[in-house]
């Protein structure tokens, strides 16, 4: 059950990035305080509706994918990738250009090898360019995504494949309403 994702969204606040409704809440910027039932609750609903089938690298984003993807690390024992928003400069780094509804910037992939097989975890999907972002860079590295999970939808998003959500909302200048929940 979506008891505490839904309604700490439903009562979350709110700030104006430019045009953009932007919700905060402790999924998705880690503020004011990720509650440990709140993340648990969401990393139980990750793992049940996640196709793990012989999956060898969880792959998040810095830096609100990283708590989620921990928490289901954790719980799955498979290894985390993060893409991360430095570079590194090691052999076979994939460099991305990630562009949101309120920024830009670059993000590095390391530690992908041809073949393997993933699942992509993220807090948010808006404007769905970050998870295009990390798509090409997979498809760059030779892995084979099996499955994408955003535990937040915002709106409506092709990103070119299908995808999971766990909850759905919409972001007005009066607040975040939950449309549907997945599961
Ligand atoms: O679908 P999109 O429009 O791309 O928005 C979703 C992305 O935006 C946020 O990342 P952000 O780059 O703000 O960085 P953060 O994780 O460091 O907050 C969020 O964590 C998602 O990765
Ligand atoms: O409105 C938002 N809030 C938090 N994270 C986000 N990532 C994309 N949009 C948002």
């Amino acid at each position: 059950m979506f008891n505490k994702l839904v309604t700490s969204l439903e009562s979350c606040p709110m700030v104006q990035r430019g045009e953009y409704h932007y919700f905060i809440h402790p999924v998705s910027d880690g503020v004011p305080l990720v509650e440990p039932a709140l993340l648990r609750e969401v990393a139980i609903e990750m793992v049940r509706v996640l196709d793990l089938t012989r999956v060898n690298k969880i792959v998040v984003a810095e830096a609100m994918g990283i708590h989620i993807g921990v928490a289901l690390s954790l719980i799955t024992d498979i290894p985390l990738c993060i893409v991360r928003k430095r570079h590194y400069d090691l052999p076979g780094e994939v460099a991305l250009h990630q562009s949101t509804g309120y920024s830009k910037g670059e993000l590095y992939l390391n530690g992908i090898e041809e073949g393997d097989r993933v699942v992509i975890v993220d807090d948010v999907l808006s404007t769905g360019g970050t998870m295009k972002a990390l798509l090409e860079g997979l498809a760059v590295a030779g892995a084979e995504v099996r499955d994408v999970l955003v535990v937040i939808k915002r709106g409506e998003c092709d990103i070119g494949r299908d995808y999971k959500a766990l909850v759905e909302i919409e972001v007005d200048e009066s607040g975040v309403h939950v449309k549907d929940t997945f599961f």
